[in-house]
C-alpha cells in the first residue's frame, strides 16, 4: 500500500459519529476523504467542511454531507496534508494552493491532524518553496520586495501558463528560501505586508501528526 493511502486511512479512524470534520486538500488528504466516504456509505453520519473546490467535488461525489465554515459553530477535527514538517512540528502548507482556506478551517478546529509520508519530515523548513497567497493588485510590488530580500520569488502558473488563481481569487508567489531558520519572525514579517492574504507557514497549529514510514506508522502527539 502506498504511504499516503496508509496515513489517509489511519486518520479516518479518528472520526466518530456526529463529528464536524475539516477536510484537507491534496494527494494525501484525498485518501482520507475516500476512506471517510466509505464509512459514510456504511452508515456513519458526519458533516464535512471542505478546504478547496477540489475536495468539495470529491466529498460531494462520495455523498458526504457538507457545510461551509460559516454554517458550523466549530469543527471537531481537521485532517490535512503538509508539504514539510520540521523538528519542532512547524509546517509548510499550500503546495496545492489551498493554504488560505486550510488555515481558516484549522483556526476553528478543536483538533488538527496532519497526515504525511516520511519524505515530508525535515530538520529545518525551506527546501519546499514557501507559498504566499497575494492579492493580484500590487502583486508585482510584492515580487520586488521578496526579490530584494533574496527569497527568489516565482509567480505560480497554471497549465496554460497564466497566473495560478486560488479558490479565493488570489495569486500565489512561491519563495525559495532554502533554509527558514526562524519561521516565527518570517511569519510575522509576511503577516505585516499589505496585499499578502496568507502564507504557508502553519506554526503551532498541529496536534497530531501521522507519519507513514516504510517501517510502519508513527503517531506524534505534537501539542
Ligand atoms: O494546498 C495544499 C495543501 O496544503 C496540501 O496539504 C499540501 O500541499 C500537501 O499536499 P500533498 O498531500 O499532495 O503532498
Amino acid at each position: 500500500m502506498n504511504l499516503k493511502q496508509l496515513v489517509g486511512e489511519k486518520a479516518a479512524e479518528y472520526v466518530t459519529e456526529g463529528m464536524v470534520v475539516g477536510l484537507g486538500t491534496g494527494s494525501t488528504a484525498y485518501y482520507m476523504v475516500e476512506a471517510l466516504g466509505k464509512r459514510v456509505k456504511e452508515g456513519l453520519t458526519i458533516t464535512g467542511v471542505t478546504t478547496s473546490t477540489r475536495t468539495k467535488e470529491q466529498a460531494e461525489q462520495l455523498g458526504i454531507l457538507l457545510k461551509t465554515i460559516d454554517e458550523v459553530e466549530k469543527v471537531d477535527v481537521t485532517i490535512d496534508g503538509a508539504d514539510e514538517i520540521d523538528a519542532h512540528y512547524q509546517g509548510v502548507k499550500g503546495g496545492g494552493g489551498a493554504l488560505l482556506f486550510e488555515k481558516i478551517v484549522a483556526d476553528y478546529s478543536k483538533k488538527v491532524i496532519w497526515i504525511v509520508d516520511e519524505s515530508k519530515m525535515v530538520e529545518t523548513l525551506g527546501a519546499f518553496p514557501l507559498p504566499v497567497e497575494v492579492l493580484p493588485y500590487g502583486s508585482q510590488q510584492l515580487m520586488r520586495i521578496f526579490d530584494e530580500k533574496g527569497f527568489q520569488p516565482s509567480m505560480r502558473k497554471n497549465e496554460t501558463d497564466e497566473n495560478y488563481l486560488t479558490d479565493g481569487g488570489h495569486y500565489i508567489i512561491d519563495l525559495h528560501i532554502a533554509k527558514i531558520e526562524d519561521p516565527q519572525s518570517l511569519a510575522l514579517w509576511l503577516d505585516g505586508l499589505t496585499g499578502v492574504m496568507e502564507h504557508g507557514l502553519f506554526l503551532d497549529r498541529v496536534n497530531t501528526i501521522i507519519v507513514g514510514r516504510e517501517s510502519g506508522l508513527e503517531i506524534i502527539e505534537a501539542r
